[in-house]
């Protein structure tokens, strides 16, 4: 990789926004490398522009061979689109990075040039305060200095793990989709403690400082979970009646369906993609 590549995401949501707060916070790569574009709201381009100081580009007005790096970060089904538009701009030696869920490195491979460098990227949107849990899987092509440059950038949006491919569905289950279960359960906390008369900004710091100190606990003691559980649980006490109705209403089945439907929903995107491929 260059010295101070230019990056460029194609796809302006809120993915793209999380890793480029993450990464302007950090100061991995200065503004002035950082391009997005989008499909076709300008007024988001701008709003981009003026919050991080980054390059707020119309994709008609973006000089592809000044891009070192190219960031996929549309939706799934505008991903066959935008490749084969692609194709046409770039060369195999620039690093494409998709963080698209479901889609493989071998499907991105397929469109563009024979030796194209891709690495699949999952994040989660706890990138913009740098405490995402992002894996990476390179593709066929990719050089192991490329591998080390994605590396080194995406740590500034927190831990990044290198996985097999065949993982990143469970992965995109766990981590990329797993911030949104944590906020589901705090709107129901939140909620309860409303329920209790607690003001409803405190009762969500509270449990916001229990999800967190439980996770540092997690990361900082030897302990395993259910050990740690464990010892918050006095024998017929408060915590061993809230896990009671845990068990009976089925909470921890529910925690682990969710993870497999949102892995086998990632694996069905990858199908269906594939599928419409087939018939083109
Ligand atoms: N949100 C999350 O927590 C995570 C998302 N992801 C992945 O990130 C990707 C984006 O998700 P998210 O940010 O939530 O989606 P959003 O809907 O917030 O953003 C999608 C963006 O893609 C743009 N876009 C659509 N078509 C094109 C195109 N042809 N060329 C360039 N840009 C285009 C849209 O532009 P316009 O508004 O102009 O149409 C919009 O800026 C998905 O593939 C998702 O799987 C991965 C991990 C976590
Ligand atoms: O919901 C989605 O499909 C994306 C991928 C992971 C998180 N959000």
């Amino acid at each position: 990789m260059v010295k101070n590549p230019t990056i460029a995401f194609l796809g302006a949501g809120s993915m793209a926004e999380a890793m480029i707060a993450g990464i302007v916070a950090t100061e991995q790569t200065p503004p002035n490398h950082i391009i997005v574009t989008n499909r076709s709201n300008t007024a988001r381009l701008v709003k981009l522009h003026n919050k991080y100081g980054i390059q707020g580009i119309k994709q008609e007005h973006l000089s592809f061979d000044k891009i070192d790096v190219f960031i996929l970060a549309m939706k799934p089904k505008h991903a066959q689109a935008v490749l084969q538009s692609l194709k046409h701009h770039i060369r195999p030696n620039q690093l494409i990075l998709s963080v698209l869920a479901g889609i493989s490195t071998a499907y991105i491979e397929n469109y563009l040039h024979e030796g194209q460098q891709v690495i699949r990227v999952m994040p989660n949107t706890s990138a913009m305060i740098q405490e995402s849990a992002t894996a990476i899987s390179a593709g066929i092509y990719t050089t192991a200095n490329n591998v080390g440059y994605a590396q080194t950038l995406l740590q500034c949006l927190g831990e990044v793990y290198i996985i097999d491919e065949n993982h990143m569905d469970i992965f995109t289950g766990i981590a990329g989709s797993g911030p949104a279960y944590f906020y589901y359960l705090m709107e129901h906390i939140e909620a309860v403690g409303k329920e209790a008369g607690l003001d409803s900004e405190v009762v969500r710091n509270i449990g916001a400082q229990t999800i967190l100190g439980a996770a540092k606990m997690i990361m900082q003691q030897n302990d395993t979970p259910a050990e740690l559980r464990e010892k918050v649980t006095s024998p017929n006490g408060t915590t061993a009646a809230g896990l009671a109705a845990l068990k009976k209403h089925g909470g921890g089945r529910a925690i682990a369906q969710a993870v497999k439907d949102a892995a086998k929903r990632s694996q069905e995107i990858s199908a269906q993609l594939r599928k419409e491929t087939k018939t083109v």
